[in-house]
């Protein structure tokens, strides 16, 4: 996961919690005085962070995109997380994981790590060479959950997802030309879901190495829907089952950041439509 800057209070807050040690320094927008910039320097302060004051504009300019909030800060990557062996061995409960076939839209992508996190999945899966790594849009959109869900680039995909049958995954296939729906299947075991590209769905081979595909019920005029919202309806059937069939568990209260960190802005960036 190697980029040399994040923007936006939710993707530099979510580093200064998880790894403030990579933040060498924080370039931030002095004539915005409201409380959540307020907080968020106390927090970089506290952090010991290095703050520099910068105005919108050189803001604009460093970042290249005016959505900053006013902040930006430049990174260090994070340390290489380990193989998804590694990773998996040491999960707790079922594993749930989100392949990414050729999802080349970093709001997208962005949009797919914030449902991952939402549910507490194990990690994301992308083929090195038909996907977008995480950049700065992706830590945008992402609104934090860049910093958190394992995020993994494999040369071969459909290589990675036999290694998964190994360790008894279900790989479960997405498609809106399928026949089965998706609520007919038993997800609350080690599930692996793979969603495809925004125009052509998921390749081939990827599609043959799959051990069923399901579809999510349409029920108007429109075919599919946008690839971040469709892994947001199956990861979320998954996490119910898995809640009703006791192989999952809510976190405490206290353990929620909603609890914990009230935001009162209004989401800045919408995935793409496809
Ligand atoms: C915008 S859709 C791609 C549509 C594309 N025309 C196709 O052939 O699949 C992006 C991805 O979201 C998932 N998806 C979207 N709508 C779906 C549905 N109704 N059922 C199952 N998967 C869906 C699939 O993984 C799909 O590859």
């Amino acid at each position: 996961m190697s980029r040399s800057l994040l923007f936006g209070f939710h993707a530099i807050q979510v580093r200064l919690k998880t790894a403030p040690d990579t933040i060498r320094e924080i370039h931030f927008d002095p004539t915005r005085r409201d409380g959540r910039m307020r907080q968020f320097l106390d927090r970089a302060r506290e952090a010991g962070r290095n703050l520099v004051e910068s105005d919108a504009k050189r803001i604009d300019k460093l970042v290249g995109n005016p959505r900053h909030q006013g902040v930006m800060a430049f990174v260090s990557p994070l340390p290489v997380t380990h193989s998804i062996d590694d990773h998996l061995d040491g999960v707790e409960g079922p594993p749930l994981l989100l392949l990414l076939d050729g999802v080349t839209d970093p709001h997208n992508l962005g949009a797919c790590l914030r449902v991952a996190d939402g549910v507490g999945a194990h990690g994301v899966i992308v083929p090195r060479d038909h996907a977008v790594g995480i950049n700065a849009t992706v830590a945008k959109v992402a609104s934090g959950a860049s910093e958190t869900v394992p995020y993994f680039m494999v040369t071969n995909l459909a290589r990675t997802m036999l290694e998964l049958k190994e360790r008894d995954i279900l790989i479960v296939g997405t498609s809106d030309a399928a026949t089965d729906s998706i609520h007919d299947l038993d997800l609350s075991g080690p599930v692996a879901f793979v969603l495809g590209a925004e125009d052509r769905g998921i390749r081939d081979l990827t599609s043959k190495t799959c051990d069923r595909l399901v579809r999510i019920p349409m029920m108007g005029a429109v075919e599919s829907l946008n690839v971040s919202v469709a892994s947001a309806v199956c990861l979320y059937e998954a996490l119910r089952q898995r809640l009703k069939a006791g192989t999952a568990t809510l976190p405490a209260a206290a353990d929620t950041p909603a609890s914990a960190d009230i935001s009162t802005e209004a989401p800045t960036e919408a995935p793409k439509a496809d």
